[in-house]
């Protein structure tokens, strides 16, 4: 499948069921400028850029530099000319340039999900591997906040979805975000998965979190995923005395 002449002449691209709902939760609209701030190997990047039909503007980046190397590859093959790929830390992208009136954060986890493509996944993870995980996951999805512009006319929207079933990666940081940031949880308008959880053993999550869509590959026939969508609807970084952060976007 990915060296027949047409995947070579770039009319397709192969994906795991579970990698679409992220891209169809964003739901990215032409002429628009997106970022997918951990892109690599740049299969939602090529989705991203297929819907806006290669309009508008997508940053593809990724702080792996070999990985970009896939999506260079990927987004030369199928024709992609609408994107500019980048090699920054996603934590610092808001220091270099913002106003996006979408985000994707495919962000980097466990990989609990995709265990039955990996089964080292099983084995290899300790607690302290879960909460640098869970640390990175915190700042990048407010990194991410803080790339959207809340008042773009068409989106201020952030999806963040990880290949984890573990609350720790998905609701937790997401409640997390809710506090942080001036971003409410709008639907995925996925018409499938498992309500996300608003309670986990002594837990309990802000209500919205239900808006959230879990996958399970038992359930859903699909590696296991989360996807939540943000919608940013103040520039305002709360807690930041910066009185010209909302004109500053
Ligand atoms: C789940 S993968 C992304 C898959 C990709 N969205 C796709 O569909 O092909 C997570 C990616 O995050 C990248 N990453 C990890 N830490 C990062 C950081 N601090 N900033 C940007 N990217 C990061 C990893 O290199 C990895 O490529």
């Amino acid at each position: 499948m990915g060296a027949t002449p047409e995947y070579l002449a770039g009319h397709y691209i192969i994906q795991g069921a579970a990698s679409f709902l992220p891209v169809m939760a964003l739901d990215p609209k032409e002429n628009e400028r997106i970022l997918d701030m951990c892109a690599a190997p740049g299969g939602k990047a090529s989705h991203i850029a297929a819907l806006m039909k290669n309009t508008g503007m997508l940053f593809a980046n990724d702080i792996n530099k070999d990985r970009l190397k896939a999506v260079v590859g990927n987004l030369h093959r199928i024709g992609i000319t609408n994107s500019i790929i980048c090699n920054y830390d996603g934590r610092q992208f808001p220091t270099i340039i913002k106003g996006f009136d979408r985000v994707l954060l495919d962000a980097p986890c466990t990989g609990i999900g995709v265990i039955a493509k990996d089964l080292s996944v099983k084995t290899n993870k300790e607690e302290v591997d879960i909460q640098r995980c869970c640390t990175l996951q915190r700042e990048l999805l407010l990194a991410a906040i803080d790339c959207v512009n809340a008042r773009s006319e068409t989106g201020g929207i952030v999806v963040y979805s990880t290949c984890s079933i573990l609350p720790e990666e998905n609701e937790w940081i997401i409640d997390y975000a809710l506090k942080k940031r001036n971003v409410k949880l709008l639907p995925t308008g996925l018409e499938f998965g498992t309500d996300g959880f608003t309670s986990y053993r002594q837990h309990r999550f802000h209500p919205s979190l239900k808006l959230t869509k879990r996958y399970y590959p038992h359930v859903h026939n699909m590696y296991g995923f989360f996807v939540a969508k943000l919608k940013k609807f103040s520039n305002i970084i709360p807690n930041q005395n910066n009185v010209n952060e909302e004109t500053s976007n």
